[in-house]
């Protein structure tokens, strides 16, 4: 469904005084190999600065990549016009660590998903009941009483508003899913709730998802594989039991090593 072929991401940035022309080049993404299949959830782990973020935004085309090949579905991203490239924007959908952020506190959680939905059907603009029906299913399917559709962001709890960041996410149907941290600003009780929905809409939508991480137990529970970042390169990849319970790498076991309740519960 994806695929990455060594991937890299490189940023000049000026070295010295401002009237230098000496150069140095930071690589936060060092030649990334991945595949994701349909309906994978990927957990994505490493420490801040490895360079999760830029790899993202390099696969949702936020950023152009230096060198390297991303496919999605067969199409080779890294060689289209920038035009082009705009028509598959709605492919890709993130979920952030602070739903309150990311989302707009002037509209209604109606208007968000509406306007959501019609990014990828523009005629149910002019379908009110259609377009009603459309955020009526989205907030059941996110766990949301439809009831409250016409209240702000404000008026909901944090884990809440993570939902409707979701259900926002869902909205233009993409093809893949990058949830950034989406659980680390909620209470540990609220934690659970929405990695349980995250497992329900991936079996009943068959949703693709890369999930960052520097949480391993978070990623444990939801992912199918997991690649380790290190200094913008995957350092080891493989099934998620696998790299709990016989971490290859010594940066992988340095994770690990972090978090003791892990090594023995496994
Ligand atoms: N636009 C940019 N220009 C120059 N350097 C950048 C830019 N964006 C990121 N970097 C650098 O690239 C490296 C990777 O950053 P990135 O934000 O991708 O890491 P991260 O793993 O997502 O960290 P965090 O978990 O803290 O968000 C860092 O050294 C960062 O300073």
């Amino acid at each position: 469904m994806l695929e990455l072929k060594d991937v890299k991401t490189h940023f000049p940035i000026k070295k010295g005084l401002i009237f230098t022309k000496q150069v140095d080049t930071v690589k936060a993404v060092n030649g990334v190999t991945l595949s994701i299949a349909d309906g994978e959830i990927l957990g994505l782990v490493g420490e801040s600065g490895c360079g999760k973020s830029t790899l993202s935004r390099t696969i949702m085309q936020l950023i152009p990549a230096t060198e390297g090949e991303i496919t999605l579905e067969d199409i080779n991203l890294t060689s289209l016009r920038k035009n082009e490239v705009r028509k598959h924007r709605l492919d890709f959908q993130m979920i952030f660590q602070d739903p309150y952020a990311s989302l707009n506190p002037r509209m209604t959680v109606f208007s968000t998903l509406s306007e959501a939905i019609t990014q990828r059907h523009p005629k149910l603009r002019k379908n009110k009941t259609k377009l009603t029906e459309a955020v009526i299913t989205l907030m059941e399917r996110c766990g949301l009483d439809p009831s409250f559709m016409q209240k702000y962001p404000h008026e909901f709890s944090g884990g809440q508003r993570q939902r409707i960041a979701i259900a926002r996410a869902l909205a233009p149907e993409p093809k893949l899913i990058i949830a950034d941290e989406p659980v680390s600003a909620l209470d540990v009780s609220i934690q659970s709730q929405i990695l349980n929905l995250l497992l329900d809409l991936r079996r009943d939508l068959n949703l693709t998802m890369i999930f960052i991480s520097h949480d391993l137990s978070v990623v444990r529970y939801l992912a199918d594989n997991i690649a380790v970042m290190h200094k913008g390169e995957i350092v080891e990849y493989g099934d998620s039991e696998r790299v709990f319970n016989q971490p290859e790498h010594a940066y992988t076991k340095r994770l690990l090593e972090a978090i003791p309740h892990l090594l023995t519960e496994a």
